[in-house]
């Protein structure tokens, strides 16, 4: 699933020219540096005019295609300036939830205000607040890089000089200007993924939608990605990412929701969600079954399996129960092939919340593109 935020813009280039002019004049931060959290950002205002910590919030959301459910009564609250990550396997619902958040789509039930706006009664005003990308990217492959970024600024009806300087700034802050002038088309995944953000950035927008911004990419344009992500909330921008990278969520949200067949089964920073699972381990391999086995004897709590010669102790991780661990092994000279630290990490979160693993999403991850 994905969508074309191109449409969304083009459709709304108006009323995003009228919030910049009531915004003012624009200035690109050249360098992506950091402006302070929150510095930017306008809070939203609810229907009487209180300013609200909320840039999102959902509450009973529900969408069904058919008879299938898709979103079964989703509740949400992202404060601004923050990372939201609703993470899930393929299918969960996460790119319908950013749909009918971002207006595309209507939900069946439940309410839902963007940037203070109501998502029902107050599109256009919801469509001016925020800036979208999806999986597939709205660039045009037959423009230059240059050209497609001008193509935002021109429906962005910016006046002469001032245009220029944004296509110009947001090039050097992809680190696109090399290829500025060479077709979209010939473009990697990850630069395409960053031209079609910078493309979204045109808008100056309070909140952007990312939806799996990162799916298929390779390690490296992940971690760029990533440093992106970062240096718009150090700018004071809400982000409202999906995923199926548990790696993703951890690194960048401030806040988690593990969407699972409709519903949110966890929400909470990535540390609450870690300890709503027993705790870390540590691993052992052994050569032979009799070590095993006299290991087993001696680490109280400690679970073995016989096939794979491996026995894991409970541990917090921290020095001293390791070193407490090799001392009694010692004591009793047992020697030991391999010793691993398993610290709970999201996936573990997410098979002890669902009952299953996240792998199925992850093996469908499709062809990584260089
Ligand atoms: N227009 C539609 N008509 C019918 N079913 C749909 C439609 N759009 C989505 N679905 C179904 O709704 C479910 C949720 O889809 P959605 O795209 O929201 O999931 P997702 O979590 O974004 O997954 P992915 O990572 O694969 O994009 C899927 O089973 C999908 O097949």
């Amino acid at each position: 699933m994905g969508f074309y935020p191109g449409v969304l813009i083009a459709a709304d280039a108006q009323a995003r020219l009228d919030r910049m002019v009531a915004v003012g004049p624009v200035g690109w931060a050249v360098s992506g540096g950091v402006s302070g959290r929150g510095q930017v950002g306008v809070r939203p205002a609810d229907d009487s005019g209180r300013m609200t910590n909320s840039a999102i919030t959902a509450s009973g959301l529900r969408k069904a295609y058919h008879d299938k459910v898709v979103l079964d009564g989703i509740d949400v609250n992202v404060r601004t300036g923050t990372v939201f990550a609703l993470l899930g396997p393929n299918g969960a619902g996460k790119t319908t939830m950013v749909n009918v958040l971002t207006t595309l789509l209507k939900a069946d039930g439940g309410t839902a205000r963007v940037a203070g706006h109501d998502i029902v009664t107050e599109t256009k005003k919801v469509r001016a607040s925020i800036g979208v990308t999806g999986q597939f990217a709205s660039v045009d492959e037959l423009l230059s890089g240059r050209e497609n970024l001008q193509l935002m600024v021109d429906l962005h009806h910016f006046k002469g000089g001032e245009g220029k300087g944004v296509v110009e700034n947001l090039l050097r802050r992809f680190d696109l200007v090399e290829s500025a002038d060479k077709l979209a088309s010939t473009y990697s995944g990850g630069m395409r993924r960053k031209l079609d953000l910078a493309m979204t950035l045109v808008g100056r927008p309070r909140i952007i939608f990312l939806d799996e911004p990162t799916t298929g990419l390779d390690p490296r344009s992940r971690r760029t990605m990533w440093n992106i992500v970062r240096e718009l909330v150090a700018d004071g921008m809400t982000i409202f990412l999906t995923t199926q990278y548990l790696e993703e969520a951890d690194q960048l949200a401030d806040q988690i929701a593990v969407l699972d067949q409709g519903k949110i089964v966890a929400q909470g920073t990535s540390e609450q969600l870690k300890r709503q699972i027993p705790g870390g381990h540590v691993q052992l391999r052994f050569a032979e079954a009799a070590q095993l086995d006299a290991a087993a004897r001696v680490l109280t709590g400690s679970t073995a399996d016989a096939e794979s010669l491996i026995l894991r102790v409970p541990s917090d991780g921290g020095a001293k129960s390791l070193r407490a661990v090799l001392d009694r092994l010692d004591e009793y000279a047992i020697d030991v092939e391999e010793f691993t630290v398993h610290m709970p990490d999201l996936d573990d979160v997410f098979l002890a919340l669902t009952g299953h693993s996240s792998t199925e999403a992850e093996s469908k991850t499709e062809v990584v593109t260089k």
